[in-house]
């Protein structure tokens, strides 16, 4: 379904946009129907930009981003898009003018899309799109944004996606401002929609969240694609420093931050990961024709060279120590 083929992304920064920032780099993967694929990586490693130019909010500054192998670039018709792709964003708040009740998010896709539906039908639909993700239409229509909760709104704007019938939701950091009992209500409504064939494409930080909805994991480091992979062998037997890293920095639920190790890391891992280097991916990840620059270590499994081009410079540094 959703392709990205060596997709990089360089906005012009500083004065007069003088300066090139290369936010993505190079990055391939693809999501198919009734699949969630998560895009983990610190703040700034491009999760965020590979996200807005799926949903064509970003232009794509090299590469292709293919739908059902056409072009996205080339649908010329943005609605015809929109119906097939949508994404739903961090802050639920945003997305709602305070001014207007929040229902007002469905009326607007009826105005564009579906103009030919009748009043009472169309309440309908409405209805049934709201239970579908768990709301009760008689507590949330006619209310403003105010009135309803973070994850009411939030569920709201994935029954937009819902009544659209959408196939590509791109969730970019969806559950970050919900509490836990409500994030654990959206995952599992994330869990229903892939079970009908929805594709997901899962932006997060928190590596325990992609461990728990994904099907596939794809961990981003400055830009570029240190790992990816089906989910339990990204996170079950990661061949990247820097995913390792990332795994061993996740608090444990029964460790103190007191108990933790003084290398930064949860379970003290930083001297396995020096062990690591020279990296002994790099002629598989040179020679590859199909993933440039990643080399497969098991079936669906790839893994950046650490010491090329573009790894971080820590990396390169105790590269050239080993
Ligand atoms: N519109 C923009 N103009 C210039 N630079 C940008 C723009 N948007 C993002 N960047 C830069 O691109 C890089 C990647 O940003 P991006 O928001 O994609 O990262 P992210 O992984 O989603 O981070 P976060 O988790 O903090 O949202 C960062 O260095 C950021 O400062």
């Amino acid at each position: 379904m959703l392709k990205l083929d060596g997709v990089s992304k360089v906005y012009r920064v500083g004065a007069f946009g003088g300066r090139a920032l290369t936010a993505v780099s190079g990055v391939g993967f693809e999501v198919g129907e009734g699949e969630v694929v998560s895009l983990i990586g610190e703040s700034g490693s491009g999760k965020s930009t590979i996200g807005r130019m799926v949903l064509r909010l970003t232009q794509v500054s090299g590469g292709t981003i293919t739908l059902d192998g056409r072009d996205i670039s080339s649908i010329r018709d943005r609605k015809e898009y929109y119906r097939q792709v949508q994404g739903v964003f961090q802050d639920p708040f945003s997305c709602f003018n305070p001014i207007f009740r929040a229902d007002r998010v469905f009326a607007l896709i009826k105005e564009q899309y579906f103009p030919g539906v009748g009043a009472r039908e169309w309440r309908g639909r409405v209805e049934d799109a709201l239970e579908s993700v768990r709301l009760d239409p008689g507590n949330v229509l006619g209310k403003y944004p105010h009135q309803l909760s973070g994850g009411q709104l939030q569920r709201m704007l994935i029954a937009r996606a819902v009544l659209l019938d959408i196939r590509l939701l791109v969730a970019d950091e969806i559950i970050s401002m919900l509490d836990a009992s409500t994030r654990i209500d959206v995952l599992n409504l994330l869990a229903d929609l892939r079970a009908r064939g929805l594709g997901i494409l899962f932006v997060t930080h928190d590596l325990s969240l992609g461990n728990y909805v994904s099907d596939r994991t794809v961990v981003l480091r400055d830009g570029r694609i240190a790992e990816m992979g089906p989910t339990p062998l990204v996170f079950g037997d990661p061949r990247h420093p820097y995913t390792r890293s990332l795994l061993a920095a996740v608090p444990r639920l029964h460790t103190k931050w007191t108990d933790a190790p003084v290398d930064g890391t949860a379970d003290g891992t930083a001297e396995e990961r020096a062990e690591d280097l020279p990296c002994a991916y790099h002629e598989a990840a040179q020679g590859s024709r199909t993933r440039p620059g990643l080399a497969e270590v098991a079936d669906g499994h790839f893994v950046a060279c650490s010491g090329c081009a573009g790894a971080a410079p820590e990396e390169k540094k105790m590269k050239e120590r080993a």
